[in-house]
């Protein structure tokens, strides 16, 4: 902890992802998901949803090796970059300043490698371009409107929910059991359900980035888009219902393995006194209302993550009960009404 005090985060901002083909990830992320080309490069892409006017919420970067090489969280003014430095440099995590233009579109921004061990910048200044909010003309059927958050992957999700607390985000949900034992924490600035999840799991790795829709059809829409360019297996999970968030989700790998979601119909949490909903990890519809079981992949795989010299991080094991092991039992495979036995498989499911 620090006495200086933390930077005033407005929301989850951008992504930065390196991927090995360039071309292959183009088709994934705009000819099917749609997402408009703000800038190109021979080596990159900026990308934005309609509702966004900084200049991306997504980089797509050429390389060697799939990883994330950027979780960035926009701050209300110029003077917060400036308190994130500071905030940063007590902690004692390795901090760099960079100069407006390090990434294109983006003013001077804060570098950190955070406590979790993840790439995070910090900015205010921003190159404004077109919001294409009301170009119905452009949106397709499974139109995107913004980014929504991030999803790490974390050993000690308490410890992770601690720091993030100190960094002014609020608990909106969660997943624990009867021992104490936290699963997974969603945490929000936006007034969302969350802008950062922390899963439970050998960390420092990126589970996912997320992108907001308005309406169920759309996310239906790209589903349907993957059927008809006979690409169904990129869609690991999904569509369905969240219990945690209660939004209508789907899960794709893009053609690195990059998982990215799709999701609509979260709820506001913009009072201060919003209450905290707490699920017990044997509850079945925690993390699909209608009872359907989460596919191992979920849980077992993620993105490496990058130091801020390019490096793949290194994974610190989680120690604690992993979800995946305490609810085979519980995951689409039985019941869990209050007082009634475990049944067997849920109907349809097989392990
Ligand atoms: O955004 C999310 C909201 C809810 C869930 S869960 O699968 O319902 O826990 C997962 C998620 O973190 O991707
Ligand atoms: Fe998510």
């Amino acid at each position: 902890m620090t006495s200086v005090p933390p930077p005033d985060v407005i929301r989850c901002a951008y992504a930065e992802l390196v991927v090995t083909d360039l071309a292959a990830a183009r088709w994934f992320y705009v000819d099917l998901l749609g997402l408009v080309v703000t800038a190109e490069e021979p080596d990159a892409l900026y990308l934005r949803a309609f509702e966004e006017y900084l200049h991306h919420s997504l980089v797509l970067r050429q390389g060697e090796t799939a990883a994330c090489a950027r979780l960035a969280y926009r701050v209300r003014s110029a003077a917060e970059v400036d308190r994130a430095e500071a905030y940063y440099r007590a902690l004692g995590v390795r901090v760099e300043r960079v100069p407006a233009g390090a990434t294109r579109g983006i003013g001077e921004a804060v570098r950190i490698e955070d406590p979790l061990g993840f790439p995070v910048e910090f900015f205010f200044d921003a190159e404004h371009v077109e919001r294409l909010t009301q170009r119905y003309d452009l949106h397709g059927a499974g139109a995107i409107s913004r980014l929504d958050h991030f999803n790490v992957v974390t050993p000690d999700v308490p410890a992770a929910q601690r720091y993030y607390e100190g960094l002014g985000f609020t608990v909106s949900e969660d997943i624990e059991d009867a021992a104490g034992t936290v699963y997974a924490t969603w945490m929000y600035r936006k007034p969302t359900v969350h802008d950062i999840a922390l899963t439970g799991g050998d960390g420092p790795r990126m589970h996912h980035i997320a992108f907001a829709t308005h309406e169920r059809s759309q996310i239906l829409h790209l589903c349907d888009h993957l059927g008809a360019a006979r690409r169904p297996d990129m869609i690991e999970r999904g569509p369905g219902r969240h219990g945690v968030s209660n939004a209508f989700y789907l899960y794709l790998r893009d053609p690195d393995g990059h998982r990215i979601e799709i999701y609509t119909h979260d709820y506001y949490t913009g009072d201060p006194d919003n209450p905290v909903v707490r699920w017990d990890v044997h509850d079945n519809q925690r993390r699909d209302w209608w009872g359907n079981p989460v596919v191992p992949s979920w849980y077992a795989e993620a993105s490496t993550v990058l130091d801020l010299d390019g490096t793949p991080r290194a994974l610190q094991e989680r120690t604690e009960a992993r979800e995946a092991d305490v609810t085979i039992g519980a995951d689409g495979f039985s019941y869990t009404r209050a007082g009634e036995a475990p049944r067997e498989f849920k109907l349809g499911n097989q392990v």
